[in-house]
């Protein structure tokens, strides 16, 4: 790192460490002239996690560009109403052009905004006239926020849009510094540029991952990924199975049910025998698809019967995918990183791949979290990495870190694919991330907060974004805003 970084007085604390120190914090507060290494990073991606990036990068001292294949900020929430099919959107990522988001017109977030939030800039209902106020709102308020979070941090200008990553390359063979080739759509062309360090920011919500459904070559109906689905106006009347009663299988499910004929939704952990919804006369919950036959059938797994069905839609996520990455070769160790049954490996702690640590970094894989707050921690952790300030263990260390934890994983019986998952331990990951940083601790409310959702998400799935009984939560974390404003 030496040889290639500028050694920089920053007589200041990284941007949003400064409000929110722990006594690590005031530690290094009172040794507030450090001497920090300065580079050039390049962010790719200008979603939540890209912001979250150069804010901290900048903030440390860095110099961030952000590349950004779309027209403007907020990746996944940009929504976008034109429903192109697979054929169409493959001939547009060729083209170069940005992928389509996943956002559905009737969207609503599935957290509160208060926990959903970046830690030191609260996710308050926009004062604009056709704003949204509800505790949780419609996407086209999520992307107000993060617009706001962008200009408010004054991070517009370190953004070049419309310009896609195409291809990371390392410029020399110690592997110390990237070559970034992009192609700017404005301009039409393709160039080059060197950075110190690369943050990958480009999302997890943009490849489908299919269901593996036997026969469904020849079943003669109409598949598709939630990914495509926009609104319900193409199902009217139509018999539909979704696979997947998740959040969007949830969701998408109720939403088709207004105008289909019947909609079956079929979940690993349903029982076998078929389940119609409270407060519906067409919408059931079934077993999972066993396989689907040439004459239109689909049948349901452990004697749940079968239905004739038009439509089969995927609800059941996504892929991790970094088209850039040159795939490399696992055998002599020259891939940057490998995606396996959705496991990206090697990566220390989610975000570093430990041979190439710390100038390659990966924000905002892991799942089943809070993302925002999430991001803000990991950046800021790379960008105190990067800086000096913050220490990590040698490369041996973050190899035997990364398979401890498929030792783990293994031995919880935990499926490879879910090894960025974090439903039990994201504040455990957190904490640890903030104290890394110096950061305080997450709020104890979010995390009550997060835990009483997710409860009254399983048991009141109609009617949990409408009423709640958490009221003292929300009386702390809106006192905990006061110091934010
Ligand atoms: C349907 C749906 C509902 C969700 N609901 C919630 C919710 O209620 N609450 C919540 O907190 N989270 C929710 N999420 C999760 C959401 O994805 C995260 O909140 C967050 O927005 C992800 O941010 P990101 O920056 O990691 O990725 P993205 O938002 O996907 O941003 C990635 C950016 O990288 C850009 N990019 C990708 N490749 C390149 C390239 N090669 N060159 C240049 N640019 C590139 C993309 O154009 C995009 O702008 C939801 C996700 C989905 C799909």
């Amino acid at each position: 790192m030496a040889s290639i970084c500028h050694v920089r007085w920053i007589p200041f604390l990284p941007s949003s460490l400064c409000s929110r120190t722990s006594s690590v914090g005031k530690e290094i507060a009172r040794n507030i002239i450090m001497a920090l290494r300065s580079v050039r990073v390049a962010i790719i991606g200008a979603g939540a996690a890209g912001l979250a990036a150069a804010r901290e990068l900048r903030g440390e001292g860095h110099v961030p560009v952000v590349f950004e294949q779309a027209a403007g900020v907020g990746g996944t929430w940009i929504y976008d109403d034109d429903d192109a099919d697979e054929e169409e959107e493959e001939e547009e990522e060729e083209e170069g052009h940005h992928h389509h988001s996943s956002m559905y017109a009737s969207l609503r977030t599935n957290l509160p905004r208060e926990v959903m939030g970046f830690l030191d800039f609260p996710f308050y209902s926009s004062a604009i006239i056709n704003g949204d106020p509800r505790r949780f709102p419609c996407h086209e308020e999520v992307l107000r926020y993060i617009q706001e979070f962008a200009r408010r941090f004054d991070l517009y200008g370190l953004i070049r849009f419309r310009t896609k990553v195409l291809l990371l390359n390392h410029l020399n063979k110690h592997k110390q510094q990237w070559i970034v080739r992009c192609r700017n759509e404005e301009e039409e062309e393709e160039y080059e540029e060197e950075f110190d360090a690369v943050v990958v920011c480009n999302g997890h919500y943009a490849e489908p991952r299919l269901a593996h459904i036997p026969g469904v070559d020849s079943w003669p109906g109409k598949q598709i990924h939630s990914h495509r689905y926009r609104v319900p106006d193409p199902f009217l009347n139509q018999v539909v199975v979704i696979i997947g009663a998740k959040n969007s299988g949830g969701d998408i499910s109720r939403d088709i049910a207004g105008v289909a004929k019947e909609v079956h939704m079929a979940d690993r952990a349903a029982p076998a025998a078929r389940k119609l919804l409270p407060g519906y006369h067409n919408l059931w919950l079934r077993s999972m698809v066993e396989r689907a036959d040439q004459d239109g059938t689909v049948v349901f797994r452990n004697g749940g019967g079968s239905v004739k069905a038009d439509v089969i839609m995927h609800c059941t996520g996504y892929k991790y995918r970094f088209p850039f990455l040159l795939p490399g070769n696992d055998k002599d160790d020259s891939a940057v990183v490998t995606v396996d049954d959705n496991r990206v490996h090697p990566l220390y702690k989610h975000v570093f791949p430990p041979r190439l640590a710390p100038t390659l970094s990966f924000i905002g894989l892991p799942f089943k979290v809070i993302p925002f707050p999430l991001f803000q921690l990991q950046s800021n952790w790379v960008a105190g990495v990067l800086s000096g300030r913050i220490q990590l263990p040698s490369e041996h260390q973050m190899m035997q870190d990364v398979t401890d934890l498929y030792s783990e994983l293994e031995a919880m019986g935990w499926p490879k694919r879910h090894t960025h998952c974090l439903k039990y331990n994201q504040f455990e990951y957190d904490d640890w991330l903030a104290d890394q940083c110096g950061y305080s601790k997450v709020e104890d409310w979010r995390k009550h907060m997060y835990d009483a959702v997710s409860e009254k998400k399983k048991l009141c799935p109609e009617t949990y974004r409408d009423e709640w009984d958490d009221h003292h939560l929300l009386q702390q974390a809106n006192q905990d805003f006061q110091k934010y404003l």
